[in-house]
């Protein structure tokens, strides 16, 4: 069967936040393609290199979009985003969009840790 693939992204003060997660998490990562903005691709393959890890541009380059766009098509099917509410972000409207666009097409989106903590709790419990 085709792997799913999971979107990652992180903004600045939270990727070492994401790193993280996705260290803790990498058994259940390596059953999914992972699709991520540039930067926080290249922080994930740094702290779990044998994720398999597709890195598109950086956001502020358009790589929200670029996710967004794959949403749109259903090639994604969950959208990790950790995002920081506390700085003021040149390309704040993709954000929105890729939000807007993962809410159109109805895919789980968690925009912060506990809500991503729980969404891989429920799939680790409905693997066993
Ligand atoms: O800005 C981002 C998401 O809006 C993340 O992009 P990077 O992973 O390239 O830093």
């Amino acid at each position: 069967m085709q792997k799913q693939t999971i979107a990652l992204i992180a903004h600045d003060q939270k990727k070492d936040d994401l790193a993280d997660f996705a260290f803790i998490h990498r058994d259940l990562l390596k059953g999914y393609n992972i699709v991520a903005t540039g930067t926080t691709g290249g922080r994930i393959l740094d702290a779990c290199p044998e994720l398999s890890v597709r890195r598109m541009k950086s956001g502020p380059l358009g790589g929200d979009q670029q996710i967004g766009a794959m949403i749109a098509e259903g090639e994604v099917s969950m959208l990790i985003f950790f995002t920081d509410p506390l700085t003021a972000m040149p390309h704040d409207v993709d954000v929105k969009a890729l939000m807007r666009l993962a809410t159109v097409y109805d895919i789980p989106m968690a925009l912060n840790r506990a809500t991503a903590e729980r969404l891989f709790q429920n799939m680790t419990n409905s693997r066993t």
